[in-house]
């Protein structure tokens, strides 16, 4: 049994504060109510740096500068498995607006510890904290 495969652009967007931009998924869809970092599925022809241009207009209606790959991460949850490649991004413009999702904030990386998110955002969370503080 192989289960979906989806593909992910994910955003690490953080401020001029150094504070990063977080997301709450709609109640009731898949991971509902859990807090994510914003982005979405890769669309054919497309590149990640593209589709989370993309994406984050699309769900933020803001401006980023997409920056350096942090990482990818393979995880499998029980009905689907995903490859999340995560991207640091820079701000640019726009105020943030929850267009396809409950609620963005904008938190310190200490502050993630106060949210939920999906299992495979632990690695994404740690990868962080080790740059930040080496
Ligand atoms: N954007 C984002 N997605 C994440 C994170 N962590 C994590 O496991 N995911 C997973 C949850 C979703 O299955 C997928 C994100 O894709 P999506 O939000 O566009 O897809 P979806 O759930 O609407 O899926 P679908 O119903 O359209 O098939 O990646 C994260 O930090 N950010
Ligand atoms: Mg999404």
């Amino acid at each position: 049994m192989s289960l979906p495969h989806k593909f992910i652009g994910v955003a690490v967007i953080w401020n001029d504060r150094g504070q990063i931009l977080i997301d709450k998924r709609r109640q009731g869809g898949l991971m509902g109510g859990l807090w994510e970092f914003p982005g979405g599925k890769i669309e054919p022809g497309e590149t990640v740096e593209e589709c989370i241009k993309r994406e984050i207009w699309e769900e933020l209606g803001i401006e980023i500068q997409v920056g350096d790959r942090l990482m990818t991460i393979d995880h499998i949850y029980s009905q689907f498995a995903v490859t999340l490649t995560v991207h640091h991004c820079r701000h640019t413009n726009g105020e943030p607006q929850p267009l396809e999702c409950d609620e963005v904030r904008w938190v310190t990386l200490d502050e993630l510890d106060f949210y939920t998110f999906p299992e495979a955002n632990f690695q994404i969370i740690n990868a962080l904290r080790n740059i930040v503080r080496g």
